[in-house]
């Protein structure tokens, strides 16, 4: 089994007890499921089958070293949005030649890093963007493999603040423009090699539409750029979104079984019944980028109640866990499954759960009803293994906290805890 269930009356990531892990390691934990890693790398992997791919996973989503390793041991690629994480993946021994680098603000110094390390491909976002590696492959005496990413001007149906592929967006080059982009790099940027194209509308898209449309808006494109520059692949992006809502009962097959088409969230095989067939023919090595969709439902958040405290509006459980730790609530009202640890009974309360820090956006939910766990009892926060502990901060001076990795019955702490010295060290 990989994943989370209740077992024996308490929440076991596969064959380990999450008590357990809390009272041993202490809480705000992060847990991954190595099982869940593999099981979803997999299933995407073998969804995209009928064609020439490769997985780039999304680096940003999670990169602690045991998670970059184990994925570069199933042979995925990897995508980077800085110097720092392509530092990580050669750390756990990623390739850099299965590396894109994305992102709208790289420095010379990641530039050159990137060369030297010789990555498959600079993502680039603008035409000043191209002319500076140009310039800076030209100084070192390299070539850059390059690709631009295309702004399809495509609505992805999803968060603001994670929608990426509409013209207002700050990601990209403008679809329109892209010939002409094209056209002048080949005429007057000699240290470039345009190897490709990229896009990638969003995150935690939820219906495959916005994706079958980005997909057949761009295709002539792709087309055209492979006849006239010779390009060899088309990134599609990541963005595939998966489940919040009700996350410990998607484990189970039931679960999908009771679900009717139009309730169920979309599927890594429903992604590739769409997509394969559309990008096939194309002759081109289709790259696709996910993050969450190999991440998210692989990982929880472990915090223990402090205390209950009763107001005259609202019941405050009060967690060890704080926005610091996990800010996706905060930031995009993201939803997370609130699971005690041990299996509890039909009782429901309305309740706000909030942790400790000085914002009034500190709260995990609000008025949501939620099992009667009291103050000393361990908590589960569901869907975490994604933009979790990669966007926690030491806001309010609070140390991050420890990741482990379970595989079967084993679980290793892979980030120790952060000692209150380690967060000052290199402070005056
Ligand atoms: C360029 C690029 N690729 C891939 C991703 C990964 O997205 P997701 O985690 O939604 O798959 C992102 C983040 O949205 C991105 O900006
Ligand atoms: N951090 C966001 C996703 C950002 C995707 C990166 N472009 C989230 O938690 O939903």
């Amino acid at each position: 089994m990989h994943g989370f269930a209740y077992k024996n009356g308490s929440l076991h990531c596969e064959d380990v007890d999450l008590q357990s892990l809390a009272d041993e390691h202490g809480t705000p934990l992060y847990v991954y499921s190595a099982g869940t890693l593999r099981d979803h790398y997999t299933r995407l992997d073998q969804a995209m089958a009928g064609v020439d791919h490769e997985v780039a996973y999304a680096v940003k989503a999670n990169s602690n070293l045991s998670v970059l390793r184990l994925l570069a041991g199933l042979g995925a690629g990897f995508d980077i949005v800085s110097g720092g994480e392509l530092f990580r993946v050669i750390k756990a021994g990623g390739d850099p030649a299965k590396c894109t680098f994305a992102g709208v603000g790289k420095t010379r110094g990641e530039i050159e890093y990137a060369l030297r390390q010789g990555i498959y491909s600079f993502n680039v976002e603008s035409e000043e963007e191209l002319r500076f590696l140009n310039q800076v492959a030209g100084d070192l005496g390299l070539t850059a493999p390059a690709a631009v990413r295309v702004n399809p001007n495509v609505d992805a149906k999803t968060h603001k603040y994670i929608s990426t592929g509409k013209s207002e967006n700050k990601f990209g080059v403008d679809f329109e423009l892209i010939e002409g982009l094209y056209a002048r790099a080949a005429a007057e940027l000699p240290h470039v090699k345009l190897r490709g194209l990229q896009m990638h509308i969003g995150s935690q898209l939820t219906s495959i539409q916005p994706f079958i449309e980005a997909v057949e808006k761009v295709t002539p494109l792709v087309l055209s750029l492979k006849e006239k520059h010779g390009i060899e692949f088309w990134s599609i992006g990541g963005g595939i979104g998966i489940v919040y809502h009700d996350s410990l009962a998607a484990g189970s097959v039931d679960w999908w079984d009771e679900k009717s088409e139009q309730e169920r969230p979309l599927t890594l095989s429903q992604y590739g019944q769409a997509l394969v067939p559309r990008l096939k023919d194309l002759g081109l090595k289709i790259l696709l980028e996910p993050g969450r969709a190999i991440a998210g439902n692989a990982g929880v958040l472990l915090t223990r109640c402090l205390f209950e405290k009763k107001g005259t509006a609202k019941t405050f459980k009060i967690v060890d866990a704080g926005m610091n730790d996990l800010i996706r609530p905060a930031l995009y009202e993201g939803h997370h499954e609130i699971v005690p640890v041990t299996e509890p009974g039909d009782t429901r309360v309305s309740v706000d759960v909030v942790g400790p820090i000085c914002e009034s956006g500190d709260f995990f939910c609000q008025n949501r009803e939620l099992p009667d766990f009291q103050p000393g009892e361990g908590v589960a926060l569901m869907s975490c293994g994604a933009y979790g502990f990669v966007m926690a901060s030491n806001y309010n001076t609070r140390p991050l906290p420890a990741e482990i990795l379970v595989d079967g019955a084993t679980a290793t702490v892979v980030r120790q805890r952060q000692t209150l010295d380690d967060l000052v060290a290199g402070e005056l």
